[in-house]
C-alpha cells in the first residue's frame, strides 16, 4: 500500500491521532521522550502539577489531530439498513466519528431473513482495503461479516501488515473491535461452516471481540449454546483466556426469549417483561424491572499489558487517557476477580427492553465500540456508553416502523423525530385530555344552558387573573425569542388578546351582576402559573414556547368543538343563556395565532436536539393537564390561596 501521504504525518512529533489519546499499550510504549519526561515528573513535582503537565502536554501532542476520529467498517451490506455496513456508518456518524467502509459482500437480507449472498473476491477487497490505508489513517476499526475462510485470510493478512506498517512509522495502534459474525437472528448461516475455524485465526489480531452466545458456542467448540447467563460468561471466559483478547459478551439471546440474565443490576421502569413466564425478576414492587446485563472480560495476559505500559511510562501517559491498570479494574463495582487466573469479569448492567426489533445489535454495537473507544479512557468505560447507547436504541426501535421481522434500532434515537411534527406528537399524545374536556360537567352544562352563573363567575375570575400573569409570559417570550418573527407574534399576542378578552369578562360580569373586581387566585390557578413559571425560568426559549401552547391550541380546539356541538344541536344562540360565550368560542380569528404558536413549536423542536424536543414535549403535556384543571375548577372550587 502506498505510505505518501502518512508519512507526513508520522514524521511529526505531534501527530498524536484521536486514538492515540486514548492511550493504547502500544502507543504509549512507544513515546520514549514521554517516558522522560514522566520519570521526571513523577520523581520532582507534586500530583496537582503532574497533572497540569499532562493537560499542557496532551495540547500540544494533539495540535495538528483531526477534528473526528477516522473508523474503518470491514462488513456485508444490508439493503433494508439494519445491519453490515450501513448500520455500521449510522452508528458512526450517531458517535460523532468520521467512517470508512470497506464491504466484504453484498447480501440480499432485511428484517425476515438472508435471501442470498455475493462475496466480493478477495482481490477486490483488498483493493477496497487498500484504497482507504493508502489514502487515510484509521483510528480505529470494526471488523464484522466475512462470510468465507478466503475473505478472512484476506483481512487478517492485510490487517496484520497495516499493524506492522503503523508499528514501524511510530503511528498510533488502531483499536480492532471484531465481531464474529456466524449467524443472524433470523437462524441464516453468514459464514460458511469451513471458515469457523479460519476465523478463530483473526481474532487474536483484535483489542476486543463480541461474540454472541451461539457465537460464543462455536468459539469453543461446545455442542449447544448455553442456556443460562452464566454458563454464556464461563464460556466468555475461555473464549479471552484462550485468545489472549477482551470478550465483550452479549445478552440479547437471553433478552429475546423473554428470560433474565442478572439480580443485581439497580431497578429501572421498563416495559413489562415479553414471555414473563421464562423470566425471573429483580427487587421488589409490583413492577419489578427486568435486567439485561452484557459482561466485558478482561484476560490476565491483557491487564499484564496494560501494567507493562503503565511501568514504561512511569506512571504518567502524555494524554488525558490512560488506560485501566490493574488497580483500577479490581477497584470498581461489578468487577469480579478470579483467584486462579486473575480474569476479570465486569458487570454492564442494562434493561431489558421487551421488543422484537432487534436486527442488527450485534452489529451496532461493535460499531459503537470502535467508535467510542478513541473516545473514552478505557475498554470499560467505552463499554459502558456503548451498552448505554444500545439501550436507547432499542427501546425507540419500535417507533421506526420498517419491515415487518426483527426491526432496525433506531441510530438517531438522541435526535428529534422528524416523520412527525411536534405538534402531530403533542396532538396525539393529548388526545385523552382532549376528551376529557369535551365531555366535562362543565362544558357539557354550558352547552345545555344549565351551568350555574356563580360556577361560571368563579371559572371567569380565575380566568381574568391566569390570563393577566399569561401575557406577562408571552411578553418573556418576545424578550427571549430567537428570531424577529417570533419577537412580534409574541409581543402582539401578549398585548393584543389577553386584554381584549379580560375587558369581555369584564362586561359579563357587570351585566350578571357580579363585581367585576379581581378575586383571590385558586390553588388550580396558583399551580397552572407555577408550572408555567417554573419552566420559564429554568428552561430554554423552546421550552417556554412549549409551555405556553396549549392555552392557545386547547383553547381554540375547545371553542370550534363547542361551536360544532352547538350546531349540532341547533341551540338557538340569541335566547341560550351562555349565547355570547358560545359565539365568543365560535370566532375563528383566533386561529390564526394558534397557527403561528404551532409553528414557532415545531422550528423550535426540529432544530434543537432530542433533550430539547422531550423536555419541550413535558412542559406542554403537563401544561395540558393543568387546562383541564383548570375548566374543570368552575365546577369543582378548589380551595383559595390565602
Ligand atoms: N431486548 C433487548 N433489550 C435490551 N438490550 C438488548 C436486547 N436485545 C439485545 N440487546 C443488547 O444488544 C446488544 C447486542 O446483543 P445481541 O443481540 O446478543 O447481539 P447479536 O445481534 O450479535 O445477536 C447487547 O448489548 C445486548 O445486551
Ligand atoms: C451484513 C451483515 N452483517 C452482520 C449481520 C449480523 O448482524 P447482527 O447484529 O448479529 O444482527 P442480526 O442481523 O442477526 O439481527 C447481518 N445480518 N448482516
Amino acid at each position: 500500500m502506498a505510505q505518501a501521504s502518512q508519512d507526513s504525518q508520522a514524521s511529526s512529533s505531534s501527530s498524536y491521532s484521536l486514538s492515540a489519546s486514548a492511550a493504547s499499550s502500544e502507543s504509549c510504549a512507544d513515546r520514549a521522550d514521554s517516558a522522560t519526561a514522566a520519570s521526571f515528573a513523577s520523581a520532582h513535582l507534586d500530583e496537582a502539577t503532574r497533572t497540569v503537565l499532562r493537560y499542557q502536554a496532551h495540547a500540544d501532542a494533539t495540535a495538528d489531530a483531526p477534528t473526528r476520529a477516522r473508523v474503518l467498517s470491514i462488513e456485508g451490506s444490508d439493503p433494508i439498513g439494519g445491519a453490515g455496513t450501513m448500520a455500521d456508518m449510522k452508528a458512526f456518524t450517531a458517535h460523532g466519528v468520521f467512517g470508512y467502509a470497506a464491504m466484504t459482500c453484498v447480501c440480499a437480507q432485511n428484517t425476515q431473513g438472508v435471501t442470498d449472498i455475493v462475496n466480493m473476491e478477495p482481490a477486490f477487497l483488498r483493493a477496497q482495503l487498500d484504497s482507504v490505508a493508502d489514502d487515510g489513517r484509521i483510528d480505529s476499526m470494526k471488523i464484522g461479516m466475512l462470510g468465507t475462510s478466503q475473505i478472512v485470510d484476506c483481512v487478517r493478512d492485510w490487517l496484520q501488515a497495516l499493524l506492522d506498517d503503523y508499528a514501524r512509522r511510530g503511528l498510533p495502534r488502531p483499536w480492532v473491535v471484531i465481531d464474529p459474525v456466524m449467524y443472524a437472528k433470523s437462524g441464516d448461516s453468514l459464514l460458511t461452516p469451513d471458515a469457523e475455524e479460519e476465523l478463530r485465526t483473526i481474532l487474536p489480531l483484535a483489542d476486543i471481540i463480541t461474540p454472541n452466545v451461539p457465537e460464543l458456542a462455536a468459539l469453543v467448540h461446545a455442542d449447544a449454546a448455553p442456556t443460562t447467563w452464566d454458563g454464556a460468561v464461563l464460556m466468555a471466559r475461555r473464549v479471552a483466556e484462550e485468545l489472549g483478547v477482551i470478550v465483550y459478551a452479549k445478552a440479547g439471546m437471553f433478552a429475546l426469549s423473554g428470560a433474565e440474565n442478572s439480580d443485581d443490576s439497580p431497578a429501572v421502569a421498563g416495559p413489562a417483561p415479553a414471555g414473563a413466564d421464562a423470566a425471573r425478576t429483580r427487587g421488589t414492587g409490583a413492577n419489578p424491572a427486568p435486567a439485561c446485563d452484557d459482561a466485558l472480560i478482561i484476560p490476565a495476559a491483557v491487564l499484564d499489558r496494560l501494567a507493562d505500559a503503565e511501568k514504561a511510562t512511569g506512571g504518567i501517559v502524555v494524554n488525558s487517557a490512560p488506560a485501566p491498570t490493574r488497580t483500577d479494574l479490581a477497584s470498581r463495582p461489578g468487577t469480579a476477580a478470579d483467584a486462579d487466573t486473575a480474569t476479570r469479569v465486569i458487570t454492564l448492567p442494562g434493561r431489558r427492553v421487551a421488543t422484537v426489533n432487534v436486527h442488527g445489535t450485534g452489529d451496532s454495537l461493535s460499531a459503537s465500540l470502535a467508535a467510542l473507544r478513541p473516545q473514552y479512557a478505557s475498554w470499560e468505560e467505552t463499554a459502558r456508553a456503548a451498552k448505554d447507547w444500545m439501550t436507547g436504541a432499542i427501546a425507540a426501535a419500535d417507533g421506526l416502523h420498517v419491515g415487518h421481522g426483527h426491526g432496525p434500532i433506531d441510530f438517531m434515537w438522541m435526535a428529534p423525530p422528524t416523520a412527525r411534527t411536534f405538534t402531530d406528537d403533542y396532538w396525539t399524545q393529548v388526545r385523552g385530555v382532549r376528551e376529557r374536556i369535551r365531555e366535562m360537567p362543565f362544558i357539557q352544562r354550558m352547552l345545555d344552558g344549565t351551568l350555574d352563573l356563580l360556577d361560571f363567575s368563579f371559572y371567569l375570575h380565575q380566568d381574568d387573573l391566569y390570563l393577566t400573569d399569561y401575557s406577562s409570559l408571552l411578553a418573556l417570550a418576545s424578550v427571549r425569542a430567537d428570531t424577529l418573527h417570533d419577537r412580534t407574534f409574541f409581543a402582539h399576542a401578549a398585548a393584543g388578546g389577553v386584554d381584549a378578552e379580560v375587558s369581555f369578562h369584564g362586561q359579563w360580569f357587570v351585566e350578571h351582576g357580579f363585581s367585576p373586581e379581581p378575586q383571590t387566585m385558586s390553588t388550580v390557578t396558583a399551580a397552572y402559573i407555577g408550572h408555567e413559571h417554573r419552566v420559564a425560568d429554568s428552561g430554554s426559549y423552546a421550552q417556554l414556547a412549549a409551555v405556553v401552547m396549549p392555552c392557545f391550541w386547547l383553547y381554540g380546539a375547545i371553542g370550534l368543538d363547542i361551536m360544532k356541538q352547538a350546531a349540532d344541536r341547533r341551540l338557538d344562540l340569541d335566547s341560550h343563556p351562555y349565547g355570547a360565550w358560545i359565539r365568543q368560542y365560535s370566532d375563528t380569528s383566533f386561529n390564526t395565532s394558534v397557527a403561528r404558536e404551532l409553528a414557532v413549536c415545531n422550528r423550535l423542536a426540529r432544530e434543537g436536539s432530542r433533550a430539547n424536543y422531550d423536555a419541550m414535549m413535558d412542559a406542554a403535556l403537563i401544561s395540558s393537564e393543568h387546562e383541564y384543571l383548570f375548566f374543570n375548577q368552575g365546577i369543582d372550587r378548589p380551595a383559595l390561596v390565602r
